[in-house]
């Protein structure tokens, strides 16, 4: 069946990948803008840290994360999926899978990264942030660091989940402080990768 094989196939190929990041983002992230420069330096700085860099393999802010890991020396991965308007993988993933449903290829972004590392993105962004959340938030996974870049981008949706939506009382004070904001390369860098500590010794070889 080609779901299951989707899966059979994403294991295979992602086994013996080590420590890694997922790096999310617009796929409208255009070379030369500061997002994009952002997104670049993310890429570098986790693999100097030892980490691989997972991304959907797409254009943009994904493009972006495996330029900087690529140029770096580094392990670049792409998940890709099959769109209607299908741009293939960007030409900076090293190690690229394809995926024709989405829920399989969320599954290795989770399964196979220590943390996310979000950059400004649209409604495949906010997606693959909700599942995150959602999943640590109901303990499917533990120590599992989300850090948010882009302070301006991200705000209004920061204020509104510590405002609105914890006073309605859907979230707590513990879900919301499980997203982390920062501007800062280094600092979300060492966000997703300080609680490896805990996370790392469960994972096999
Ligand atoms: C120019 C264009 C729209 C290309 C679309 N090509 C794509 N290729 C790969 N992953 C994608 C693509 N579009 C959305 N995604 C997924 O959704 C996220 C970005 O969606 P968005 O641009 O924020 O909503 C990415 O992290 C990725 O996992």
């Amino acid at each position: 069946m080609r779901i299951q094989s989707e899966f059979v196939e994403g294991f295979g190929a992602l086994a013996e990948l080590g420590p890694a990041v997922s790096v999310f983002g617009s796929a409208r992230t255009k070379p030369g803008t500061p997002f994009y420069e952002m997104g670049t330096q993310v890429g570098r700085r986790l693999v100097e840290q030892g980490y691989a860099v997972i991304t959907g393999g797409g254009p943009g802010a994904m493009e972006a994360a495996n330029k900087g890991a690529r140029d770096a020396g580094g392990a670049s991965v792409g998940l890709g999926i099959e769109l209607p308007f299908e741009q293939g993988l960007n030409e900076y993933v090293n190690l690229g899978v394809n995926f024709r449903y989405f829920f399989a290829r969320k599954t290795m972004f989770v399964k196979y990264a220590q943390g996310f590392i979000v950059l400004p993105g649209g409604f495949g962004t906010l997606d693959e942030l909700f599942e995150a959340v959602t999943l640590v938030q109901t303990q499917k996974v533990t120590s599992f660091p989300i850090v948010l870049m882009g302070t301006e981008y991200w705000g209004g949706l920061f204020d509104w989940l510590r405002g609105t939506v914890l006073d309605a009382g859907t979230v707590s004070r513990k879900d919301v402080d499980l997203l982390h904001l920062t501007d800062d390369v280094d600092e979300a860098v060492r966000m997703v990768t300080e609680s490896d500590e805990q996370v790392a010794p469960k994972r096999p070889e």
